[in-house]
């Protein structure tokens, strides 16, 4: 399996604090691995960092062997990193159609050919029935599978998603589960920070885990559940 996305030894500093400490890892062609670790471990900064919304302070970051760190938002996702927000940037007042047309016209500038492409989005998430509602009332998990649309109109090769299934019930769960399953059968990468362990443990390759900006771990999920360093890390929560 190749590698898709790299970060090598990647630090990133707010003044004084250290928010990314030296971290490395991998995101493999067709993997889904899971960033995870407790509250303020670094996990956004780092999808900031890998997104383009931050420049890392040190370290490089390479999307098939290409580097992309200090490139800006849109180029990284020119590029093929699409992301997905922690609180879903929805036009509420449009419907959810437009806001996947939002998506789709970036790559096509004609209205009836970024319509069809949202419309079959909105059917790949399990949204179809909803095309022509505002988004704004539709429930908090149909909203983040709206958004997961939305970023899949940029034809990513690799998404990334901030805490998709937070808040959701089991039955939500397991349908953000399915949408990311899928995700990966079209051959896209996924890198998910998730605190809903129960969600990401059963379907990541690999799961990294970051404590207090540094990488404690990084394997797969059942060799982390049994990492020493990791149940300290959650139980000191
Ligand atoms: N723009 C910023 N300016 C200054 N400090 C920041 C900024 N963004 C994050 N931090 C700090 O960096 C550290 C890591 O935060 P980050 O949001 O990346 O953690 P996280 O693992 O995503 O946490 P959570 O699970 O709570 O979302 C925290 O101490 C946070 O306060």
């Amino acid at each position: 399996m190749s590698t898709l996305l790299e970060v090598k030894n990647v630090t990133k500093r707010f003044g004084g604090l250290v928010a990314n400490d030296d971290v490395s890892f991998s995101v493999g062609r067709g993997q889904i691995v899971g960033l995870i670790g407790p509250n303020g471990a670094g996990k956004t900064t780092m999808f900031n960092c890998v997104a383009g919304y931050f420049a890392p302070t040190q370290g490089e970051i390479l999307l098939d062997g290409q580097a992309v760190h200090g490139l800006p938002p849109e180029r990284c996702a020119q590029v093929g990193i699409g992301r997905t927000f922690q609180v879903a940037r929805t036009f509420t007042s449009m419907t959810a159609c437009e806001n996947v047309m939002v998506g789709a016209l970036m790559l096509s500038r004609n209205t009836a050919i970024a319509r069809s492409k949202a419309m079959e989005l909105l059917e790949f998430v399990g949204l179809a029935r909803h095309a022509d509602r505002a988004a704004g009332t539709l429930t908090v998990s149909e909203q983040r599978r709206l958004a997961v649309a939305r970023a899949l109109a940029l034809k990513p090769k690799l998404l990334l998603m901030d805490e998709v299934m937070a808040g959701l019930n089991p039955t939500e769960v397991r349908e953000a589960v399915d949408v990311v399953l899928k995700i990966r059968g079209q051959g896209i990468s996924c890198l998910i920070v998730e605190h809903v362990l129960e969600g990401i443990m059963p379907i990541a390759d690999r799961i990294v885990v970051l404590d207090y900006g540094k990488k404690i771990a990084d394997g797969t999920p059942a060799q982390v559940s049994q990492d020493e360093r990791v149940i300290a890390a959650y139980l000191g929560e």
